[in-house]
């Protein structure tokens, strides 16, 4: 049995993850944690994400869980992540983090925690279907070459802080990577004015926000006379809390290092 706390517990991927935990018969809910503020506090975990009582009360303290806990899972926010990941380490904690808006900065530090023996998934989007779609456009980029501009094109519900989202970045680097460009610079966020013609050296990136849209990514190869479009829409937040279920159940039995769900998937060689 692998006891699992879940941080960001009272958010939208909390409580499907709170669910997914008490549901799955390999894991133990053992914590549950929120910030100071957090009107939950004190509640039960399970009867929060719509459950029977799990036994399990929200709380603002790892202390209250860290000793009884194997695995965290953590889809909070940017700053609450990097603030809890050296000391989830630290107590010899596994952690699948899947929050996003993560800096290269944040990136360096959670591998520098690997190095000292951490044991990290780290990915931005934890469904099976998205992380097939980084695979295929590693290898179709290149097949369709420089006469096809790339676009990527992400929406989401109106409540998503970060923009583009974390998926369309892992896009981005991975197809600039297959073309020899550079993510950082040669993207181009929206285009509004006189721009200009576009030039085969970028990536555009659009994102789009509204109702209550799980995560739809597309990135288009547009050519003269036709366009391919790879398409991934998430219907339901069901499919990265269960992709994260395997990260924690990978890492179990896995080295010290800092992964992504393309290792959890066994899609690296793909
Ligand atoms: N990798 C993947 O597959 C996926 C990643 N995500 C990412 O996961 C993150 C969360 O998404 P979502 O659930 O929709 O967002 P929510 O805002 O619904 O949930 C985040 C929760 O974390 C809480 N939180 C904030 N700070 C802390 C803290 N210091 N300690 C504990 N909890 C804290 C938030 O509280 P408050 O509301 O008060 O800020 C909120 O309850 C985002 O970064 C999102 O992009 C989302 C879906 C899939
Ligand atoms: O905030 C969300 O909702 C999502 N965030 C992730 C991202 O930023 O890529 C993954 C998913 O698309 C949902």
């Amino acid at each position: 049995m692998i006891r699992v706390a879940i941080v960001g517990a009272a958010g939208r991927m909390g409580r499907m993850l709170v669910t997914g935990v008490m549901l799955d018969p390999e894991l133990a809910l053992s914590g549950a944690l929120e910030y100071s503020g957090c009107p939950l506090l004190g509640q039960d975990a399970g009867v929060v994400a719509g459950q029977s009582a799990a036994g399990v009360r929200i709380t603002d303290k790892i202390e209250d869980f860290i000793a009884n806990t194997d695995a965290v899972i953590d889809f909070s926010s940017q700053a609450s992540t990097m603030e809890l990941a050296p000391r989830l380490a630290a107590a010899g904690v596994n952690i699948a983090i899947g929050t996003t808006g993560l800096t290269d900065g944040d990136k360096a530090a959670l591998r520098s925690l690997t190095a000292a023996g951490a044991k990290i998934v780290q990915a931005p989007n934890m469904s099976i279907g998205v992380n097939l779609l980084f695979a295929l456009c590693a290898k179709v980029a290149p097949l369709l070459g420089e006469d096809y501009d790339i676009e990527v094109v992400e929406m989401h519900h109106n409540k998503k802080k970060d923009a583009p989202s974390g998926t369309a970045e892992r896009l981005g680097e991975i197809l600039a990577k297959a073309r020899g460009l550079d993510y950082g610079h040669d993207t181009r966020h929206g285009r509004v004015g006189m721009v200009g013609a576009r030039s085969k050296g970028e990536i555009g990136m659009h994102a789009l926000r509204g109702g209550d849209v799980v995560g739809d990514h597309t990135v288009i190869f547009a050519a003269e006379g036709e366009r391919v479009e790879l398409t991934h829409k998430a219907s339901s937040r069901e499919t990265f809390a269960k992709g994260a279920l395997r990260a924690v159940k990978f890492l179990a039995t896995a080295k010290a290092g800092l992964y992504d769900m393309q290792d959890v998937l066994g899609l690296k060689d793909f």
